[in-house]
């Protein structure tokens, strides 16, 4: 394995960071346009867009795949695509499925995969093979077929695969694409404990509750373009939150909440919805929702139930765009 350069080391903690990466396919189709990405370690980072708005052409870049027509990425430190010998053995990934041979077993799938790969020590592929398939779970199933099984099954094996060498980082391209929901629920729980294990994981998906679910950080992508990028925690909290008031009171609870700074008040039979005025600026606190509740109960009005629902990324990403979030496919 080439030895590791004080430059690779030197990541500032970032360990995917992208200035102005741009790629405009041959047909002159601009599918990312002057991306800026900070990946912290130690995260799991979602890559979160509507079909086509260009993660995979992301992903590609960052790989060392294509070349971008614009702009820079470093991986690990390294820039690419001119450190992918350097930088690709720590990196482990899984992009649009892994390539299995059905007839073979899933662990002769891995030795395979592993004897392809100059970096590999043979001396130690059995035992590494073995603590790959243990991790994902498929130890029990390592005999069978690839072909006999599931989709979910299939997508651990490729993880076992890019777990075959200890990793810094995976790239995981929409790991739970086409799977069942209990599949699903499967590998958002394997991510969750590599990350554990102190990998950092960046994923993609178009889904926005999963990134919700899985990920520390996000960056939201949209027509080529970022949206934003942050902490999930921040951005759901940045966005604003809508309360829900139930009432037989209707009228005049619209007429205290209005006084209190809440917006966009609609009234449908006993129940009134608003938006909690934004917080000024970044440390400015969001109004307490107790101290509304109270002046509706000062004013008389009958409360039924009161109540806050959370923004979701879904809100972020309307309040942002302007647009829906087109979860199709
Ligand atoms: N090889 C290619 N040549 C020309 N255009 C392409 C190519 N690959 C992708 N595109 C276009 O670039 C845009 C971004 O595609 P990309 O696959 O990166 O998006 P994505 O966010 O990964 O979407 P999905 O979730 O559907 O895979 C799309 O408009 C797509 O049609």
């Amino acid at each position: 394995m080439a030895e590791l350069t004080a430059a690779d080391r030197s990541d500032d903690g970032t360990v995917i960071s992208t200035e102005g990466l741009t790629k405009r396919y041959r047909g002159g189709q601009l599918a990312v346009d002057a991306l800026d990405l900070a990946v912290p370690r130690g995260s799991v980072f979602g890559f979160l867009g509507p079909n086509g708005s260009g993660k995979t052409t992301t992903i590609r870049m960052l790989l060392g795949l294509i070349e971008p027509s614009g702009g820079t990425a470093r991986l690990l430190g390294s820039p690419m695509p001119q450190g992918v010998r350097r930088v690709l053995p720590r990196v482990g990934a899984l992009i649009e499925g892994p390539a299995l041979y059905g007839f073979l077993s899933g662990r002769d799938n891995l030795l395979r995969l592993d004897a392809a790969d100059p970096t590999a020590d043979p001396r130690t592929r059995t035992a590494r093979v073995g603590q790959a398939l243990e991790r994902v779970g498929l130890a029990a199933a390592a005999g069978k077929k690839a072909r006999a099984y599931s989709l979910g099954m299939k997508q651990r094996l490729g993880l076992a695969a890019a777990l075959l060498q200890p990793r810094e980082l995976l790239v995981l391209d929409e790991p739970t694409n086409g799977l069942d929901p209990q599949g699903m629920r499967e590998i958002r729980h394997l991510v969750r404990e590599l990350a554990d294990g102190g990998i950092t994981v960046f994923l993609s998906s178009h889904l926005l509750d999963e990134i919700e679910q899985v990920c520390s950080h996000t960056a939201v992508m949209n027509r080529g373009r970022l949206v934003t990028q942050g902490t999930v925690a921040e951005m759901a909290a940045g966005a604003r939150g809508r309360l829900l008031v139930t009432t037989p009171d209707p009228a005049e609870a619209v007429r205290v909440l209005k006084e209190h700074g809440v917006t966009d008040l609609t009234a449908e039979e006993d129940r009134v919805c608003g938006e909690l005025p934004v917080p000024d600026g970044p440390e400015g606190a969001p109004p307490d929702p107790a101290d509304l509740n109270a002046a509706l109960v000062r004013a008389e009005v009958r409360v039924r139930s009161f109540g806050m629902e959370r923004a979701s990324l879904e809100d972020v990403f309307v309040s942002l765009t302007g647009e829906g979030f087109d979860v199709a496919g």
